[in-house]
């Protein structure tokens, strides 16, 4: 017998749990293996396995105020319909309240815990009758408390980061989260025109809006896949928030430069630089491993760039063949991923702020290691999908104190108008709910003649 939709969610949220999956990942994984369900039932499928992992805290938060057993100690399968079942009551509203928690309840015997039945439903029930008059915790209970449980963060990350922004800046920052985007794409201008391609997307039905920053960026939404938007097998389009195409812009690259990306899968960047060095230059792209470089070349391929070459490095190795070699060094390195919160909305459950020194151990590896690959006078752009200090800002300070050969130079004249004065000191920071884009740190460092 098939599963049902909230069975395979079920299903979902237990890998997730059991095996510390990425949400996005186990997602993806179960829709593929149900690729023949209806567009309907996919979209429940996907809003409520992302809606609960999304709003965890807040919702155990709320059945805690009904459960003798706290949430986190029930059996992950209890744990987990109770989840689903508050989430479906609070947030959607695709059947009646009573009707969800009979599906619950059903749900919990059939897989084989009869006798937990009662107290289901007892949870739920208690959950209905008082929906209205639940309270959350206000600012005068403690700011780290109000902001975990209505953002739904683990408070240990919210007074991380409220060592670097205010209250209100934190909140924006959070609330970025809450908010629909459409996706992001840049245009292939090397097979058409951002107009040319808009007029395409809007003929087929698709909302497009223009991007902020960069002139071939677009947001669409209403489609279903991703692979099934006019142009993708095409390689007319690639996904690319603003944040990231800006960092190739920042670098500057001229027609015939030699671009290295050290860490370039799934290839985003390496393929802007690709299109903007042109036949006469050409991008060396790095991964860590044979998987990711695979995913580079698949990209390469579907938008038919040649002037690229792929090899698995490790970019905290030196390579001798390529010292002094390029005009421009794409430094996109591994990060905690608080810029990306609000899309990967599980990243903020895993990043705890001794994790966030040990990637700032590991980026100042690699770009001690970059350093000797850039020509006199070349550029090195150092850059992570992260806003906190310690990545970002504390590591160009450190670079710059250990290569005196290389100074900060201004952004400004690589970004739009609305950034240019943020973008003067050589640096600068973009922050999700704040800036119409994902979190972003871009710095671009000089290495002199
Ligand atoms: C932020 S992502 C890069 C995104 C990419 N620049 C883009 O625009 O599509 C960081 C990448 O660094 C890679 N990575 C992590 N450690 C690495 C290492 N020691 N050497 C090379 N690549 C590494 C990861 O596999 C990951 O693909």
């Amino acid at each position: 017998m098939s599963k049902t939709s909230r069975e395979i969610v079920l299903d979902i949220l237990l890998d997730i749990d059991r095996n510390d999956r990425f949400a996005g990942d186990a997602l993806g994984g179960a829709l593929r293996a149900n690729q023949f369900m209806n567009k309907k039932e996919r979209a429940y499928i996907s809003r409520l396995t992302e809606g609960v992992t999304e709003q965890k805290i807040r919702l155990d938060y709320i059945l805690n105020q009904f459960s003798k057993t706290k949430i986190k100690k029930c059996k992950p399968v209890i744990r987990c319909i109770l989840r689903m079942a508050a989430y479906e009551i609070f947030y959607m509203d695709a059947v009646p309240d009573e009707a969800a928690c009979n599906e619950y309840v059903n749900l919990t015997g059939k897989r084989g815990f009869r006798t937990l039945k009662g107290y289901v439903n007892g949870v739920l029930r208690s959950v209905c009758r008082n929906k209205a008059a639940i309270t959350y915790p206000s600012m005068e209970d403690g700011v780290e408390s109000y902001l975990s449980v209505k953002y739904s963060v683990p408070e240990e990350l919210v007074g991380f980061l409220l060592k670097e922004y205010s209250t209100d800046q934190l909140e924006q920052i959070l609330q970025a989260g809450e908010q629909e985007r459409g996706t992001t794409i840049r245009v292939n201008t090397m097979q058409t025109t951002t107009e040319k391609f808009r007029n395409i997307l809007i003929e087929k039905g698709i909302k497009v809006e223009k991007g902020y920053y960069n002139q071939t960026s677009l947001i669409i939404s209403g489609y279903d896949y991703i692979r099934t938007v006019p142009g993708f097998h095409e390689g007319l389009f690639t996904v690319q928030d603003e944040s990231s195409s800006l960092q190739v812009l920042a670098a500057g690259i001229r027609s015939g430069d030699v671009i290295l990306d050290v860490c370039a899968a799934p290839g985003g960047k390496t393929m802007y630089a690709a299109e903007q060095t042109g036949e006469q230059g050409h991008v060396y792209a790095r991964d860590i491993s044979e998987e990711k470089v695979d995913k580079i070349d698949e990209n390469l391929e579907r938008l038919e760039l040649h002037n690229v070459s792929t090899k698995v490095w490790d970019a905290a190795i030196p390579d001798p063949d390529m010292i002094e070699k390029a005009d421009v060094v794409l430094a996109d390195l591994p990060c905690s991923g608080l810029g990306v919160m609000a899309r990967k909305n599980d990243i903020k459950y895993h990043v705890t702020e001794d994790m966030v020194r040990e990637l700032a151990a590991i980026q100042k590896t690699i770009l001690d290691v970059c350093a000797a690959y850039v020509k006199p006078g070349g550029t090195l752009i150092y850059s992570t999908c992260t806003i906190d200090r310690i990545e970002n800002e504390e590591n160009v300070t450190a670079f710059l104190k250990a290569h005196e050969e290389y100074e900060l130079e201004s952004l400004s004249d690589y970004m739009p108008e609305c950034l240019k004065k943020r973008a003067e000191k050589g640096y600068i920071t973009l922050l999700q709910g704040v800036d119409h884009c994902d979190g972003f740190f871009i710095s671009r460092l000089r290495r002199r003649k």
